[in-house]
């Protein structure tokens, strides 16, 4: 299926077995990965294809697969929790300048490919001239082709790149650390292995309608499950409506100090500053800059309220003093 996401990208979606063949496309220097997050390792295996395709006179194109093959592999951990759910990194790929997106339904078959099979099919067979990976990827039944076995495996048919090792503060820039420092809430840490701050998209949706009874009404922000979400807590945050940027502070939690029970997901609930527009039912991003403290059940509604006035202004603190 041929899928135009926009004037710059042409999207593929693939099954396997697909049923493209060479003639289909033009000559691709494509990068291979996961790319959740679409990290700054990542974004360097995607520029470099798109120099390699520039310096040769080939289209640029990025392989990846969905959904997470941890899922479909039922691995101990279930990759269920994306920092970029499939449609988010589609859009940070398209924002790179890729000019194909081949997305990859990661079945158990697709998975069960030997590494030759794989590079004949999916590398060679969609006319890939030059592929580029990180020094750790691997392909085929069980991972185990890599950057080493691929000029085997290549038959001689395309070149490779292989970018090396990317890391901050020693330690390599990989999804699973970015999870894991989302996990511990540092989201003011994302920036430098993410390029940018970590964002969540959702629908806004009718809360209690408690908050503007004590003074500071919220958008509460409907997440998709496949989000990953910071632990509860509350957050200095941008969000973005209507075409438009806007400061607030975001809670992230169960509101203990009206709920007795503890509901199955946290809510997150955004008081945007200065802002009366209804926006119910709209789409909204919440990016995510600082953590400023654990959410609390408070003895009742006065404390709550002083405490929302500090974090407002430690949020706007935050924002406006350099
Ligand atoms: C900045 C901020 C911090 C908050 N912190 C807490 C908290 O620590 N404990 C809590 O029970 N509720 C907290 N809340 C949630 C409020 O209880 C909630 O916004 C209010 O009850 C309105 O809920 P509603 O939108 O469902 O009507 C916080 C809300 C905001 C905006
Ligand atoms: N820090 C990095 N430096 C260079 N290349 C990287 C880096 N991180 C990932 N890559 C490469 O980017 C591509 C996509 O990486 P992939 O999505 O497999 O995962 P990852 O970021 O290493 O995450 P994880 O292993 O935690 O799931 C691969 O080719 C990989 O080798």
């Amino acid at each position: 299926m041929l899928e135009k996401v926009s004037n710059n990208v042409e999207m593929i979606k693939l099954n396997h077995p697909h049923t493209f063949n060479k003639n289909d496309f033009p000559p691709l220097a494509m990068a291979l990965g996961y790319f959740d997050g679409v990290h700054l390792g990542h974004q360097k295996v995607i520029k470099e294809a798109k120099q390699i395709a520039e310096s040769k006179g080939l289209k640029s194109a990025v392989m990846t697969f969905d959904p997470h093959p941890s899922v479909v592999l039922g691995k101990r951990v279930q990759q269920i929790e994306y920092i970029t759910p499939l449609e988010d990194k589609i859009r940070v790929i398209e924002g790179l300048g890729a000019d194909y997106l081949f997305i990859v339904h990661f079945t158990p078959e697709f998975a069960s490919l030997l590494p030759q099979q794989f590079v004949d099919d999916y590398i060679i067979g969609l006319n890939v001239k030059h592929a580029v990976a990180g020094f750790d990827y691997t392909y085929g039944k069980m991972g185990k082709g890599n950057m080493e076995t691929i000029q085997f495996h290549s038959r001689g048919s395309f070149d490779f790149s292989v970018v090396p090792k990317l890391s901050a503060d020693g330690e390599k820039i990989s999804s699973t650390l970015i999870r894991s420092v989302i996990h511990e809430g540092r989201v003011d840490a994302i920036p430098s292995l993410l390029g940018r701050h970590f964002s969540t998209a959702g629908v806004v949706a009718h809360g209690d309608k408690r908050g503007r009874t004590i003074g500071f009404p919220t958008a509460n922000i409907e997440t998709p499950d496949e989000y990953l979400l910071p632990p509860t807590g509350v957050y200095a945050v941008r969000i973005f409506s209507r075409d438009q940027w806007h400061h607030g502070v975001c809670n992230v939690g169960y509101k203990p100090t009206f709920k007795e029970k503890k509901a199955k997901k946290p809510t997150v609930e955004v008081h945007i500053f200065d802002f009366s527009e209804d926006i119910y039912g709209e789409t909204a991003t919440v990016e995510w800059h600082l953590r400023l403290r654990p959410e609390q059940k408070f003895s009742g509604i006065d404390a709550l309220v002083e405490q929302i006035g500090k974090d407002k202004q430690a949020a706007l603190d935050y924002f406006y003093t350099d």
